[in-house]
């Protein structure tokens, strides 16, 4: 306190006429004061602590902590988490990362503060994957965004168009069944029959086709190798995204490798574009995707056109996005259950008493399968197939957990530490579909401590299409076939391989056995 406010107290009490109020008066002012130099104190660290960054480990000049970066970055995440806690900073070069780790912060990042962080740190992989990021899921938050998203959900994702489009999901995937009796007793890669199969209703759906070929097996695995290699760049910490001003360098080449592999489907569609525009508009009253899209361009809304840029970055979304999600997450779950032969047994047995052996699967099915429905939930537990997220960028400087985040900081959500933390999970790292049976947990991303699919104004676009595609794929091939695992490999390997999309480091190699009661059903 200043010496004038003190010498105003002194001569007021002094003045007084009445001493006893003035002796009563003087120690509770007293207290009053200590009080006020308390709370400027506390006010004062709170600032301090509010404009600080969160803990992280030291890095070296210049480079930060690029150089102790792991590969795999999510395990890699967790155990930084263990020494710096649930929220920490990590000097990517010129860029600041944050990974936060537990639920309470999550839901500051994803629900709390949604609007803020509802944005993007556009890689430059992403730029020239994208058509230049002017896709859904790279394009910032605002206007733009959600014409891509509305459009996307209302006319190929949402409820009642996944209903219409059913009899194009069942074709593909009695394709994929038919083929895999073909081959009953020969060793198949799961990864890649179920990869060729979510393509194929995924390009159905946008254009009525599917990928053409005589060798389904090597189209299946050509086209995976680029959308997996596309998304192991997207995935590579790149020294452009970190230094800027060396972007034009492209010193690890990754935007030279994501040139290479962008017009292996880029000529897809300009064919299929090519096509419709010369077919004209026929009056068809089932219009594919496609034809749905390129009439919204023309029509040319004047608030928020949708261009050609768009209309094909959009194309490339449900292909990417779709596919290498979809089947990976499929061929976790078969591993696991195949490691686990009374977690298969249980499910064949449900698909038993639902479906029956002289009957093939419909996707009616899939909702009276409590059990294979846990399987699926515990499976995208255990290995969450974006294990961080699509990293998360704030628009605007703020504070988390007490830490301040700056603008444009990208921030990397860990779903995976989330998914293995003994505080929330018994025997985290155990495969044990039973824990979701009671049906408490659901993946709408309300609760933060089980969101495989994200949460909030981002969550995953293609949600009710990836519970059908995993639910219809996986009964099916567990109900047509038993699995076995060549001769030469005792044990299954579960490990995984970080990408932005996770996947088996090795992939799963299995052999079908038929097991329904006439091979008619298999035709
Ligand atoms: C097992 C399958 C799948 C899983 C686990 C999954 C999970 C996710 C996750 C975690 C995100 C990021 C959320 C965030 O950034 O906070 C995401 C975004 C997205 N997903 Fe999926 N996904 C799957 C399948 C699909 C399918 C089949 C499609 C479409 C055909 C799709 C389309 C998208 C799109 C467009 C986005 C970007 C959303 C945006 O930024 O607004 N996904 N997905």
């Amino acid at each position: 306190m200043s010496s004038v406010s003190m010498n105003m107290f002194h001569k007021l009490f002094n003045t007084s006429s009445d001493e006893s109020i003035r002796l009563l008066l003087t120690p509770a002012i007293g207290v009053l004061f200590v009080f006020w130099f308390v709370l400027l104190f506390i006010e004062k660290t709170k600032k301090k602590s509010l404009n600080s960054l969160p803990p992280g480990p030291k890095g070296l000049p210049l480079v930060g902590n690029l150089l102790s970066l792991d590969p795999e970055l999510h395990t890699y995440f967790t155990t930084l988490a263990k020494t710096y806690g649930p929220i920490l900073t990590l000097k990517l070069g010129k860029k600041i990362g944050v990974v936060i780790s537990s639920p309470a912060l999550a839901r500051e990042v994803l629900k709390d503060q949604d609007t803020i962080f509802a944005n993007r740190d556009v890689p430059e992989a992403a730029k020239e994957a994208a058509y230049g990021g002017s896709d859904i899921v790279w394009t910032p938050y605002g206007p733009e965004w959600r014409m891509l998203r509305k459009v996307c959900v209302r006319e190929m994702l949402g409820t009642s168009s996944l209903d219409s489009v059913y009899s194009l999901r069942r074709s593909k995937l009695r394709q994929t069944i038919k083929y895999l009796h073909s081959q009953a007793g020969s060793p198949v890669n799961i990864g890649e029959q179920m990869f060729l199969t979510v393509l194929n209703v995924i390009t159905s759906m946008l254009w009525g086709g599917t990928i053409k070929g005589e060798d389904r097996a090597g189209l299946g695995a050509e086209f995976r190798e680029v959308v997996t290699e596309m998304t192991g760049l997207l995935g590579t910490p790149n020294l452009s995204d970190f230094y800027p001003s060396l972007a034009r360098y492209d010193l690890q080449r990754i935007n030279k490798k994501m040139k290479r592999l962008v017009p292996k489907f880029d000529g897809i569609f300009e064919t299929m574009i090519d096509q419709r525009l010369k077919m004209g508009d026929n009056g068809a009253e089932n219009k594919d995707f496609l034809q749905f899209l390129l009439q919204l361009k023309d029509a040319g809304d004047a608030k928020m056109p949708l261009t050609m840029t768009h209309l094909k970055s959009l194309l490339m979304d449900m292909v990417v996005g779709g596919t290498d999600t979809t089947s990976n997450a499929v061929e976790f779950a078969l591993a696991e259950m195949m490691n686990k032969p009374q977690v298969m047994k249980q499910v064949q047995q449900e698909l038993e008493t639902v479906v029956g052996k002289d009957n093939i699967i419909e996707e009616s099915h899939i909702h009276k399968l409590p059990y294979l429905y846990a399987v699926m939930k515990e499976a995208l537990r255990l290995h969450p197939t974006l294990p961080l997220l699509v990293p998360h960028c704030p628009s605007e400087t703020c504070t988390v957990g007490g830490y301040t985040i700056p603008k444009g900081a990208r921030v990397f959500v860990n779903v995976w530490a989330i998914h293995h933390d003994s505080t929330f999970w018994e025997n985290p790292s155990e495969f044990s579909p039973e824990r979701f049976l009671d049906g408490k947990w659901d993946y709408s991303g309300n609760d933060f401590k089980y969101f495989p699919f994200g949460s909030g104004r981002r969550i995953c676009a293609g949600t009710a299409m990836a519970e059908r595609m995993f639910m219809y794929s996986l009964a099916s091939l567990v109900h047509s076939f038993d699995w076995r695992l060549p001769a030469g490999s005792e044990k299954l390997d579960l490990s995984e391989k970080f990408g932005i999309v996770l996947k088996k480091r090795n992939p799963l190699v299995a052999i079908p056995i038929p097991r329904l009661s006439s091979s008619t059903l298999y035709d």
